[in-house]
């Protein structure tokens, strides 16, 4: 009974320490809890005992040292139409920008409580800059053990003055440096729809606009019980992942059914088609559903950077693709801010979103 009581009074009190007072699932994790609060007990099926994991297969891995050769082109489209999600080596962003990203990623999670709690919603000093827990908790029936940083970037100026010192000048040089992968995966993935010339329309369409996210999954008292990031896909036009040695992250096998690890490999990143291609493509590279198991042993950290469309754009499947190919379109236009915002308003729920613009 006195042990239930305090489990009550637990729950009640873990809004207050988690979200309002800034410690985050991080502070959860260093009490030492040896169990799971009650809100981030997930439902049987989205547990990790519940995942099918095929062994011996896993997403490419590409060496992007020379891009503009014929197989490494199809290679890279081979993987987007089939898998959705690969690695790329020898990219050009060098070792130590990865390096920077990944300390100073550390070193903002490890600010004190009373320094973060600045960028939580309700005091942050812009909408571009705001400090998380969970997904959206306010719109989950069950938490994920994650708290992370979601940056949407509008200029260096901007970032200069709002971003936390403890980690933009790291950031800021990481994205401008990861612009030798951006501009060489949106020529190859045009070529693979026979677009050839990307003019600035277009490419404001696909990469119009970026937002940067630092993900800390602390180190859980019950990993078996919950989840770091639940299943979905992202809204992105695709994804630059870094992700630490920790290893944790799934993507869904091309079966649809079973999951497959994606192995941390030192220097490579990890790149994943997101919902607003698969629209613009009609269908052609998929966003492919991923997830990632909370673990007992080590905090863990990754670093997603979301190229996508500026939320002002319409988007739909572009007119040569259905041109070219003949095919009748599959997704309705949508304003990519009304997308994201329907992303935004629920929990994760797996390729759900991408319902509002199928036709
Ligand atoms: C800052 C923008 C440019 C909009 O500004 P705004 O028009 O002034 O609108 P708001 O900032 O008021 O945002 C509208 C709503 O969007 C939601 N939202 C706005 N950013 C956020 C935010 N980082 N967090 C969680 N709600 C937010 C949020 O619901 C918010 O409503 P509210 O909470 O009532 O103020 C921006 O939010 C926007 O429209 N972005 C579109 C581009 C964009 O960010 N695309 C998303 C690519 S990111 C992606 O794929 C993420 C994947 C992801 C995968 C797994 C995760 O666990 C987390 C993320
Ligand atoms: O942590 C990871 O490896 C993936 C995170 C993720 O999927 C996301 O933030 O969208
Ligand atoms: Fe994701």
């Amino acid at each position: 009974m006195a042990q239930e009581m305090r489990l009550s009074e637990e729950e009640a009190g873990l809004t207050e320490f988690v979200i309002k007072e800034g410690h985050g699932v991080k502070g959860l994790s260093e009490m030492g809890l040896n169990h799971l609060p009650k809100r981030y007990v997930q439902p049987q099926s989205e547990r990790s005992s519940s995942m099918q994991v095929l062994q011996d297969l896993s997403i490419p891995i590409i060496d992007m040292s020379k891009w503009d050769d014929p197989t490494v082109v199809k290679a890279i489209c081979d993987a987007a139409e089939k898998w959705g999600f690969f690695q790329i080596i020898n990219h050009g962003v060098p070792l130590e920008t990865l390096e920077n990203v990944k300390e100073a990623t550390l070193a903002f999670f490890g600010l004190p409580p009373e320094e973060k709690r600045k960028y939580f919603k309700e005091n942050s000093p812009s909408n571009h800059v705001r400090l998380s827990t969970s997904f959206i908790p306010e719109a989950e029936n069950a938490m994920e053990w994650k708290d992370y940083l979601s940056l949407f970037y509008v200029s260096d100026d901007e970032a200069l003055a709002i971003w936390p010192p403890a980690c933009r000048d790291q950031l800021l040089d990481y994205m401008r440096k990861c612009e030798v992968v951006i501009k060489p995966l949106v020529q190859v993935l045009m070529k693979g729809l026979n677009i050839d010339v990307i003019d600035e329309k277009k490419w404001s369409l696909l990469t119009g606009s970026l937002r940067i996210n630092l993900n800390y999954y602390p180190k859980c008292p019950k990993p078996e019980l919950t989840v770091g990031v639940g299943r979905h896909s992202d809204v992105s036009t695709f994804t630059i992942l870094l992700q630490d040695d920790i290893g944790g992250l799934y993507v869904r096998a091309p079966d649809g059914q079973s999951w497959v690890h994606v192995p941390p490999i030192n220097g490579a990143l990890v790149i994943n088609m997101g919902d607003a291609l698969q629209i613009l493509s009609n269908g052609k590279y998929k966003s492919i559903e991923h997830r990632v198991i909370a673990n007992a042993t080590a905090d863990r950290i990754s670093i997603p950077l979301f190229i996508n469309p500026k939320p002002s754009e319409v988007i739909g499947p572009l007119t040569e693709v259905l041109d070219n190919a003949g095919e009748k379109p599959k997704y309705k236009n949508v304003l990519y801010s009304d997308y994201t915002l329907h992303f935004y308003r629920k929990a994760h729920d797996g390729k759900d979103t991408l319902e509002l613009a199928k036709i």
